[in-house]
């Protein structure tokens, strides 16, 4: 039975690499795969990963209709066995249906990988239809962690080094960014609610210890 499978995590945790992992393996036994896309870091029609592989992919933007591009593909003649979607948290809602019709009526695999929330915790309106819609939500074996070690389940938005925690939902960027630019930062939720990065907690432990204030003012 064909599936619409999510993968799903935080940022830099291997998404988009699994998503070429998966796409090397079928082509490599003789599968064409669709590989979509929307706003990837590496530009328009990219699908990259932090590993330094890339592929082309079709961009999937505004209004884009997935059921309407593969039914359009296969009647040209085109070969189509699965389908794969990164940063599919950026889709509208509209267009993770248009997925699900094509695993229900085109009988495709869907393969769709994004980041759950944002940087507010808010789930993505993308990944909320995905958990709502898939057959199968995966979480990636691989573990982002926190500055303190423990797994990252979080994202926080950091701009001027600063976490931030008002602003555009959508925001393209990168972990480990000069402080000058809008960066990312996978975090625990501890930290995540405590707004303490790595900057924050290096700052936190390097600045002198707070005296305890002397009730009568004698010390
Ligand atoms: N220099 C490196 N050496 C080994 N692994 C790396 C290196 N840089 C990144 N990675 C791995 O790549 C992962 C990020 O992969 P990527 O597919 O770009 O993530 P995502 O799509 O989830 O944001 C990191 O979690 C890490 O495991
Ligand atoms: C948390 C958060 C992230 N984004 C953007 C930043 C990146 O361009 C992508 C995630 O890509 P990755 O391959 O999973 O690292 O999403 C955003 O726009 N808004 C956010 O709140």
């Amino acid at each position: 039975m064909p599936e619409l499978v999510f993968f799903s995590g935080t940022m830099d945790c291997g998404k988009s690499t699994l998503a070429l992992q998966i796409e090397h393996n079928r082509s490599a036994r003789g599968l064409q795969g669709r590989i979509f896309t929307r706003n990837d870091r590496a530009g328009e029609g990219k699908l990259s990963s932090r590993l330094g592989l890339v592929t082309d992919s079709v961009e999937a933007g505004e209004g884009f209709d997935f059921y309407a591009h593969l039914v359009g593909h296969l009647s040209a003649g085109g070969r189509a066995d699965y389908v794969i979607a990164d940063e599919a948290q950026f889709l509208e809602p509209e267009q993770v249906d248009q997925l699900a019709r094509v695993v229900d009526d085109l009988e495709l695999d869907v393969f769709a990988f994004g980041i759950t929330t944002d940087f507010r915790t808010r789930l993505f309106p993308g990944s909320r239809r995905l958990i709502e819609l898939a057959d199968r939500v995966e979480v990636l074996q691989v573990e982002a962690l926190c500055w303190c070690g423990a797994r990252a389940t979080h994202n926080a938005r950091t701009i001027g080094g600063q976490m931030v925690v008002e602003g555009a939902q959508v925001v393209v960027g990168d972990v480990n960014q000069p402080e000058t630019v809008v960066g990312y930062e996978v975090l625990c939720r501890r930290h995540h609610r405590r707004r303490l990065t790595a900057a924050a907690a290096r700052a936190a432990a390097l600045s002198p210890d707070v005296l305890p204030v002397d009730p009568d003012g004698s010390r």
